[in-house]
């Protein structure tokens, strides 16, 4: 819900030549978890709620605008002529261009949570910066000095600087300003938009602070991408909702898989797509019920279902998980489930018995996804679910006994659906009305 008085609108600083990071192109165009910096800005802006976004550029602004175009960003562009100057330009720059009383001012090569930039929004009044208490900040990945931050009694920034001999928190990159209060300070062109904010200090401007609680950091260097990256997948990668497969196997596959990947800019969707495959080609060699080439089919499976979760990973750490992507990604692992089921069958040589326990092995797995999916907003959790019944199969085929395999998924699947019904229909029972 926004609040009123909510800040609508935000100026993401993407002018800078980023000299540290050691390459001819803009920082903003710098892909980190997947995307580039300044497409993940965008992203979690708008997840947080930001209305209205506008880009201020300068160095190579012409590759930014590339990017902008071909990814197609909702964004409003504003060129800083004179930002070797400066970030202090580039502020004044982008605030010439907002008419809002209050902004959200971003820098560009920060990566921030969505949830951290909602709560500076929705503050209702005067200027708020976000800060690190924690003592650990993200930053120091960078091996650069941060802005430290010395705080009054009652939160409100008292000093700001890298060289502050006491200081109890360092500049998380996010501040949400009175426009007013910046324009009244600028009476002479300053640098940067540090100084900018020292003398919004300095003439006595009020700035509240926030403590950020997700994931931040300042990308100043190269070093930092891969160590972010690390966290973004500790942080991202495995779900709350991961069975016992998937956290002690699973995801020690997908996770160095997905963190080389990110490199490549992989989408979440061709991710989705390769884990089908794979899946799809293990099941045609388990089909032909060769006991070498079945082998090779249930390690395949194991290999797909924990292809299964790059997707995931991608998609959440590079801030594009989507409703549209959860809904393929899971059709694709029925059409995925069913097709295991029938290469078992074949694999035992589509007997009468084969069949009518493939119909049951294949029943059990689309009750149990369906009742997972329906109990998803419940405390209701099924026990086999699709990691494990695919670790079955794949053991079976691989040890060469398929026919078993159809039968403990049957017998098993069937009965924690059952047992799942009678969990969900309590759980509804008690929903208020
Ligand atoms: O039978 P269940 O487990 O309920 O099926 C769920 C599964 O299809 C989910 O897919 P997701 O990609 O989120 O889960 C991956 C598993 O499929 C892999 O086997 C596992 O290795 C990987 O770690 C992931 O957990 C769907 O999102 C659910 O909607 C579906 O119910
Ligand atoms: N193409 C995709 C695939 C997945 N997602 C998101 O990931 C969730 C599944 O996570 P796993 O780690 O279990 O694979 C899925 O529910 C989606 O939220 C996506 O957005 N796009």
């Amino acid at each position: 819900m926004v609040k009123q008085n909510a800040v609508r609108v935000a100026l993401v600083l993407a002018a800078g030549r980023g000299l540290r990071m050691r390459s001819t192109h803009p920082k903003a165009l710098r892909r980190v978890g997947g995307i580039s910096l300044l497409e993940r800005s965008v992203r979690v802006l708008r997840r947080a709620g930001v209305e209205r976004i506008v880009v201020v550029l300068g160095y190579r602004a012409e590759e930014v605008r590339a990017l902008i175009k071909s990814r197609d960003l909702p964004v409003e562009v504003v060129v800083n002529p004179d930002w070797e100057s400066g970030t202090a330009t580039s502020v004044l720059t982008g605030l010439s261009r907002i008419g809002d009383r209050r902004c959200l001012v971003v820098m560009g090569d920060h990566v921030h949570e969505a949830d951290d930039v909602r709560r500076l929004l929705q503050t209702p009044s005067g200027n708020v910066a976000a800060v690190d208490r924690s003592g650990q900040p993200a930053i120091a990945l960078n091996n650069t000095r941060p802005n430290r931050v010395r705080l009054h009694d009652d939160g409100s920034v008292a000093g700001l600087g890298p060289d502050l001999e006491e200081y109890d928190a360092v500049d998380a990159g996010l501040v949400v300003v009175d426009v007013q209060d910046v324009l009244l300070v600028n009476y002479r062109a300053r640098e940067s938009w540090l100084e900018l904010r020292q003398q919004m200090l300095a003439h006595g401007c009020v700035m509240q602070s926030r403590e950020v609680q997700g994931l931040w950091a300042d990308v100043d260097v190269p070093e930092t991408v891969r160590a972010l990256e690390r966290s973004m997948w500790r942080r991202y990668g495995p779900k709350p909702t991961d069975g016992v497969i998937a956290r002690v196997l699973n995801r020690r596959i997908s996770g160095p898989l997905t963190r080389l990947l990110l490199r490549t800019g992989l989408t979440p969707d061709v991710a989705t797509a390769l884990a089908f495959a794979v899946t799809l080609l293990a099941a045609g060699l388990v089909a032909t019920g060769e006991t070498w080439l079945m082998v090779a089919g249930g390690l395949g499976v194991v290999l797909g279902s924990a292809l299964d979760g790059v997707d995931g990973e991608l998609a959440r750490i590079s801030a594009r998980a989507s409703p549209r992507g959860a809904a393929l990604d899971t059709l694709l692992d029925r059409y995925a489930d069913l097709a295991v089921v029938l290469a078992l069958v074949l694999a035992t040589g589509a007997t009468v018995t084969a069949w009518a326990w493939g119909f049951a092995a294949a029943i059990g797995c689309l009750l149990v996804s369906y009742v997972h999916a329906v109990g998803r907003d419940t405390d209701v959790r099924l026990l086999f679910r699709r990691e494990f019944r695919l670790l079955i199969f794949a053991v079976a085929a691989i040890v060469g006994f398929p026919l078993w395999g159809l039968i403990v998924v049957a017998i098993a699947a069937n009965l924690d659906a059952i047992r799942g019904v009678v969990r969900l229909l309590r759980a509804l029972r008690k929903a208020p009305w």
